[in-house]
């Protein structure tokens, strides 16, 4: 992907102007962002004569070749001049709760287009900024997290760079905007999102400026300030990306684990292991996770702090319950059975997709590819047939429906309803 970004097609002139750098960008992501929706609001802009860019990390995937999923655009025009605009139009717009950070959001042939106001941060108690808006492009860029995510386009698809981040995307390198300590102080949220982006577009582990480590290390315990959800969003992310099992270890090792609800003495080494086998196969986040906690109170306390959902916790309560017990079984190391019998008798719906994930954190490929496939036997008896052929306590009928099952499972699930109900004595 990255080679192709290099000589792109889609690339027509590059200009070098101060410290701005600017070129042409036509590839059909870019052509295709043109909707009605955006050409009305382009046309709406240029006609009350303020200036409109595709900003931060859009911009970024475009030049990646990827199609952005959200699109954010900066203005020149203020959150007043918007909404003059918007309403001398008749174009609705929805949830002001943006507003005091200079964001409109406009509704046009049912899309939403959030656009903000350029600004500078006044003042940052690390989680929240205060602002004040300009109309210079080059401060908003310098507010902003790093280099790859600094950059605008322009909707004539010029690009306007002022901290090298199109070099830095080539180079496939992650820095921060000027001085890393000052960015993280900021939002201490951006060393997560460092290490994210570095998963994103680093060519491999442990390529990092030792300035960055340096700043990230010396602010980590800013993080304890972060909301668990936003930490949360950010390391779930992370996890599912390129190098994570060296960025983890690099949260240990800068000392960042306990400041967003990793045990702090994690099993790293473990941790290695399981991302090392299970990274190809399409891991939940807490399956690689899970290889860190070492009891289930960690992972007690993991939730409390990043207030994960209900699914996230139990799978982590479950592989760390049965990732050592629950494996294949020796005389028949091919067979599934181990685990198909644990589903059947758990009868709990989730079940499969928690087993596939313990077969994922134990490197059982084999197993793991038959088990996605398995789908559960039907147990034939129901409380019904019972009472017709004679058992009417509802006492009896449980214990009944019981024994058949063991028997069912004997018979590795191939007996039918009439083999089974044999077994029933009137
Ligand atoms: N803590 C943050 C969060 C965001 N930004 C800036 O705001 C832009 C948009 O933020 P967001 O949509 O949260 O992230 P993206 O970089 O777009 O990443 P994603 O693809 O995950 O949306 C970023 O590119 C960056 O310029 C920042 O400077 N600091
Ligand atoms: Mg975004």
């Amino acid at each position: 992907m990255w080679r192709r970004l290099l000589n792109h097609r889609g690339i027509s002139r590059t200009v070098t102007w101060r410290n701005l750098f600017t070129m042409r960008l036509k590839t059909e992501q870019f052509q295709s962002l043109f909707t009605d929706g955006l050409n009305g609001l382009a046309e709406l802009f240029e006609k009350n004569q303020h200036e409109l860019r595709i900003a931060g990390g859009a911009v970024r995937d475009l030049l990646s070749g990827k199609r952005p999923e959200d699109v954010d655009f900066a203005t020149t025009a203020t959150p007043e001049q918007m909404k003059s605009m918007f309403q001398t139009a008749g174009i609705r717009m929805i949830n002001n709760k943006g507003e005091k950070h200079g964001t409109i959001t406009a509704r046009l042939h049912n899309e939403n287009f959030e656009v903000t106001t350029l600004r500078v941060d006044v003042q940052t108690d690390g989680r929240h900024a205060e602002v004040e808006f300009t109309t210079d492009w080059q401060k908003d860029a310098e507010r902003r997290d790093l280099t790859i995510n600094s950059m605008f386009l322009g909707l004539d698809g010029t690009l306007y760079d002022y901290f090298k981040g199109y070099e830095d995307l080539q180079n496939r390198q992650v820095r921060f905007v000027g001085s890393a300590d000052q960015r993280i102080r900021e939002d201490y949220l951006r060393i997560l999102r460092y290490f994210r982006f570095y998963g994103r577009v680093a060519p491999g582990p442990d390529q990092h400026e030792p300035e960055t480590l340096a700043a990230i290390r010396a602010n980590g315990r800013g993080l304890a300030a972060i909301s668990g959800e936003r930490i949360w969003v950010e390391l779930k992310k992370m996890v599912l990306d390129n190098h994570a099992g060296h960025l983890l270890e690099l949260i240990y090792q800068l000392d960042l684990a306990q400041y967003i609800g990793l045990p702090p003495d994690g099993n790293v080494e473990e941790m290695k292991r399981v991302w090392h086998h299970a990274k190809d196969h399409s891991p939940k986040p807490m399956t690689i996770l899970a290889a860190l906690f070492r009891c289930s109170e960690e992972v007690e306390k993991m939730d409390v702090r990043l207030k994960v959902s209900r699914e996230e916790k139990s799978l982590a309560l479950f592989l760390v319950k049965h990732r050592r017990e629950l494996c294949r079984s020796e005389e028949e190391p091919e067979s599934i059975r181990p685990f198909t019998d644990f589903i059947i008798d758990s009868r709990e719906l989730d079940s499969q997709s928690k087993l596939c994930e313990l077969l994922k954190y134990q490197g059982e490929r084999k197993l793991l590819s038959e088990l996605l496939q398995w789908s559960m036997p039907r147990f034939p008896i129901s409380g019904h047939d019972l009472r017709k052929v004679g058992v009417t306590s509802g006492k009896e009928i449980g214990a009944t429906l019981q024994k058949l099952r063991d028997v069912w499972k004997k018979s590795r699930y191939q007996m039918d309803k009439d083999e089974l109900l044999s077994h029933v004595k009137p």
